[in-house]
């Protein structure tokens, strides 16, 4: 099937730089999508945004290119609970993909069994209004529930202004909870403001809530892009990332957010993004947890 992207819409950077920081042997890309390709795995009539494709080929060649091992493939809201793309991905990886699905409360048992065998470790529980439609959370506690007899674990994402509304429902998920890009604080407002104490405050007190680290890109106001060799990306995300990692650093996760959806203002030059580690990770010891380690004991346990 053919799609139109939707207007505007960035597409990926095509020759990201060589990083120059080189990561730990092992290091894992704990946050990637694919999509499509179109015409092999169409997207959901339910998406809200229509992407560019982003092949598990193309993955894979990012991965090699930047110096990452593995990846986790996050089921991405255009292809809703169709998680084709994302396993044919993980099976095609020869064991170096893990992946996190969407699912809605009628899969079954064996269907959870096969998405377990293709490498799926979680499911995904989105609160970002632009991006699905609102799912009770009922029925999110049943999903759950399920799961964690899997071993599996909850991603969630959702925007700071939000969090004070779902404090009691993450708080009561039986699984390990995983924050995308750090639950999107307003980085504007200050490190120690009452909003990003918040998010602090809700690591602190539940040492099952891990957070990842990604979408400096996402998140920055004032830059400067990671683009044109710039050497000082997003200066403004690196005070709020760089407290979470120093603070809790056996439970946070980076991923490049390739093929990074939705960017309105630029599209990153993935290399200066794997570059923008070392300013949020800074010790050779904080930079092993958050990209060997922590991914490790969460994806391959078995490994790990
Ligand atoms: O902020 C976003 O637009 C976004 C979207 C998706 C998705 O559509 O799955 O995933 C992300 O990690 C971030």
């Amino acid at each position: 099937m053919a799609f139109d992207k939707t207007p505007g819409w960035l597409d990926w950077y095509a020759s990201p730089s060589t990083p120059q920081f080189r990561l730990p042997p092992g290091a894992v890309d704990a946050h990637c999508h694919v999509f499509g390709p179109g015409d092999e795995f169409p997207f959901a009539p339910e998406r809200k945004y229509t992407p560019c494709d982003a092949s598990k080929q193309q993955l894979f060649a990012l991965r090699d290119h930047l110096g990452f091992a593995r990846n986790v493939i996050v089921q991405a809201t255009c292809h809703g609970a169709d998680n084709r793309a994302m396993v044919d991905a993980c099976l095609a990886s020869q064991g170096r993909a893990r992946g996190v699905a969407t699912v809605r409360r009628d899969i079954t048992d064996d269907e959870l069994q096969r998405l377990h065998a293709a490498g799926v470790r979680g499911v995904r529980f989105n609160f970002v209004k632009r991006l699905v439609d609102f799912t009770p959370k009922d029925e999110l506690m049943e999903i759950a529930g399920r799961i964690a007899t899997l071993g599996w674990h909850v991603v969630i994402y959702f925007e700071a202004q939000d969090l004070p509304e779902l404090w009691d429902f993450f708080t009561a998920l039986p699984t390990t909870v995983v924050v995308d890009h750090m639950g999107r604080p307003d980085v504007t407002k200050p490190v120690d403001g009452a909003q990003f104490e918040l998010f602090v405050r809700l690591m602190r007190e539940h040492p099952n809530i891990w957070s990842k680290v990604s979408c400096p890109e996402r998140l920055s106001v004032s830059g400067p892009r990671a683009l044109d060799g710039e050497r000082a990306a997003y200066r403004d995300v690196v005070p709020f990332a760089r407290r979470i990692v120093e603070t809790f650093p056996d439970r946070v996760l980076w991923g490049t957010d390739w093929p990074h959806p939705n960017l309105k203002d630029h599209m990153p030059d993935d290399g200066l993004l794997v570059d923008f580690i070392p300013h949020i990770a800074p010790t050779a010891a904080l930079q092993r947890q958050l990209l060997v380690d922590n991914p490790m004991r969460l994806y391959w346990p078995e490994e790990a």
